[in-house]
């Protein structure tokens, strides 16, 4: 009786077996040796809490049995309208405490115990330990000022190396740094990230461009790892294509803009694939890309690039293995945003199309099979974009060992183990702004991500960026004969083509007078070649494909204005070859377009068709490029924010 009252008063345990080393004022670190059993999280708290918790409890009990006592139906209903009351509250807090610890769960499951399972060997520590007694890793233990500290056993007795390499492995761990205090009665290691990337790393800072500017042509640079060491990828070497995976705002645009405009200014043509329509605005009126938004184009297009694929295959083969790859064409990108959603719709489009002996398989998700099996030799490079590659969603797993680079940023570790399931454990992910994990060769490198804005990767990929950061992407056409100029009164959508933010000391960029999409140079001019957008002019040899914008009664709905989810209804249909004034376009096909619009746009957009013909002073354009271009055209507030961060 004696015993259990000292027990009782001194908090421990009532049957008397000491389980961790807790004194009566101070809480126990970990379980003693021999213990077993399961160890309760109540036996590493100090002996007073143990003491008051267990006074607490008494008090009610015995408030409860003297009030019962007193007025047994009093107290009946009171408990049960506060019992409940309590059992609601209870709920509230049970599910709302399963919101809030959902990630330090994940931290627990992931991280913290498996370090432990392995450090509990070396440090001499018994597994039943409650491993958050003494590992202390935060929940943004991957962040750059993170740090994390583990308490160690007093009498020293461990190897230090054993125990920091298995630390470094078990937390994925990269450039890190360890003090080890080893002095009094409570000794601990500290460690902290030594090696760390840039905090930010931006285009418009002089020496960040001129590593750009060195970057070799088939290597873009994507960033700067631990210790500056550039990270880029060959595509030549490395892996001919390149996956970028990332959670909502995890900077997918921002890498694809980023490797994009390096490649397109050292002369790769650039197919841009975006069924979203607005990820890329720094592309509008870049030589060399053609941007497909409808589904339509990107069907067409991706059977187009198959064919040039294996156009170029059998000139490869006929060039033989010694040849210099350049010969087979120019390099050619292809960014393909959100492919969850774009594979979905390339189904659904063919599925609309398809005759009854066509294949069941749209052709567009074939042949972009077919690119990611080619090889480097054919210099068809795919950029693919997606939130969370599903094995599904790329048309098997098989697809996915085609991206030898894979980027993930905000990832979660499910997405982590299918995408990259070599590198394992997986880093954890941070929210650093503009952080991502780079896999190359089975390795991960954290790496900040080049930052360009809009402004910047446009210039850069037309080749005008050596004068200044920033651009306006306007066109400098004189405006023609009854046309008055455009006033300082901005018309509708003006604010949208125009690269935020403008600044001093930077040339307008003008529109090439010839196609967007043909490079410079190898394009006739603009009366012979028709406005169509296709760089197929640029790409050599005949291709067996018709190219995008060439409308295929078998692969694609005759007109080429096939209503998807996104477009403005269609007041009347533009037979092919018909040419118009402005104002005749805006009364028959644009009424939704205001007249001042369609002049201001003219003289602004870089993407505005060029005209075709004349009729007196008047220039004339064909319908069916200007309904093309008011699909397409920037709307105020479509962009995304591009202010440098
Ligand atoms: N490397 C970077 N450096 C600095 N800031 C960045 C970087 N990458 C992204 N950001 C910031 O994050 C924002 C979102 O980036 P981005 O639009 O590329 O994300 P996203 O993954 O394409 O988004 P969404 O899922 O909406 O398509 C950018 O506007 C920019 O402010």
């Amino acid at each position: 009786m004696g015993m259990g009252l000292g027990r009782f008063l001194s908090g421990r345990d009532m049957d008397g077996i000491a389980r961790t080393d807790a004194t009566f004022l101070k809480p126990g670190s970990r379980v003693l040796p021999k213990t077993e059993g399961k160890v309760s999280r109540a036996a590493y708290r100090p002996g007073w809490q143990r003491l008051g918790a267990r006074l607490i409890i008494l008090g009610l009990i015995g408030g409860g049995s003297y009030s019962y006592s007193q007025d047994p139906q009093h107290t009946l209903h009171a408990l049960e309208y506060g019992g409940t009351g309590a059992a609601g509250l209870t709920a509230a807090g049970a599910i709302a405490y399963a919101l809030w610890s959902k990630e330090r769960r994940e931290l627990m499951r992931e991280w913290v115990r498996p370090l432990h399972l392995a450090l509990a060997g070396p440090l001499d520590i018994p597994e039943q330990s409650d491993p958050r007694r003494y590992l202390h890793i935060p929940l943004n233990f991957s962040d750059d000022d993170a740090k994390i500290r583990i308490d160690l056993p007093v009498d020293l007795k461990f190897n230090e190396s054993a125990v920091a390499e298995l630390i470094v492995k078990k937390l994925a761990l990269e450039g890190v740094s360890f003090s080890w205090k080893y002095a009094g009665k409570a000794p601990y290691v500290l460690i902290k990230k030594a090696l760390r990337p840039p905090n930010k790393l931006l285009f418009k800072d002089p020496a960040v461009r001129e590593l750009v500017s060195r970057a070799p042509e088939p290597a873009p640079l994507i960033g700067l790892g631990s210790g500056n060491r550039t990270v880029s990828v060959n595509l030549d070497d490395d892996s001919p294509h390149v996956l970028v995976a990332a959670g909502t705002g995890g900077g997918k645009s921002v890498i694809l803009r980023t490797i994009a405009s390096q490649l397109i200014r050292n002369g790769a043509l650039t197919y841009i694939l975006d069924f979203k329509r607005i990820s890329h605005p720094w592309a509008r009126g870049v030589p060399g890309v053609t941007y497909c938004r409808d589904i339509f184009e990107i069907h067409d297009a991706l059977i187009h690039l198959g064919a040039e694929g294996r156009r170029r295959i059998g000139l490869a083969d006929q060039l033989g293995i010694d040849a210099d790859l350049s010969q087979v064409g120019p390099r050619i990108a292809i960014l393909l945003e959100e492919v969850n959603a774009t594979m979905k719709q390339l189904a659904r489009y063919w599925e609309k199309v398809r005759e009854r002996d066509d294949p069941k398989t749209s052709p567009a998700i074939d042949a972009l099979a077919e690119i990611l099996f080619m090889g480097r030799q054919v210099r068809l490079h795919v950029l693919l974009v997606a939130q969370s590659a599903t094995a599904r969603a790329l048309g098997g797993p098989e697809m996915r060992e085609n991206f030898a680079t894979r980027i993930l940023a905000r990832y979660t570790q499910n997405a982590w183990r299918m995408l990259a399931p070599e590198v394992h454990p997986a880093p954890k992910s941070t929210r650093h702004t503009g952080r991502a994990q780079v896999v190359l060769g089975g390795i991960a490198h954290e790496t900040q991500v080049l930052f360009m804005t809009h402004a910047e990767a446009h210039a850069w990929a037309t080749g005008s960026s050596a004068a200044g950061p920033t651009v306006t992407l306007t066109k400098t056409v004189p405006p023609p004969v009854n046309t008055p100029a455009p006033t300082a009164a901005t018309p509708p959508g003006a604010a949208a083509l125009t690269a935020p933010p403008a600044s001093t000391g930077v040339p307008a960029q003008t529109k090439p007078s010839s196609p967007v999409n043909a490079p410079s140079g190898t394009v006739p001019p603009p009366a012979a070649a028709p406005p169509a957008t296709t760089p197929a002019a640029a790409i050599p040899a005949a291709t067996t494909a018709a190219p995008p914008g060439t409308r295929n009664p078998k692969t694609a709905p005759a007109s080429p204005t096939a209503p998807t989810g996104t477009e403005p209804p269609a007041p009347a249909e533009a037979p092919a070859d018909e040419m118009v004034g402005l104002r005749q376009a805006q009364q028959k096909y644009l009424p939704d377009i205001t007249l001042t619009t369609l002049r201001w746009a003219r003289a602004n957009d870089p993407d505005f068709p060029d005209a075709t013909g004349k009729r007196g002073a008047e220039l004339l354009y064909q319908a069916s490029d200007l309904r093309r271009w008011a699909r397409n055209r920037p709307r105020a507030g479509a962009d995304k924010s591009d202010a440098s961060p």
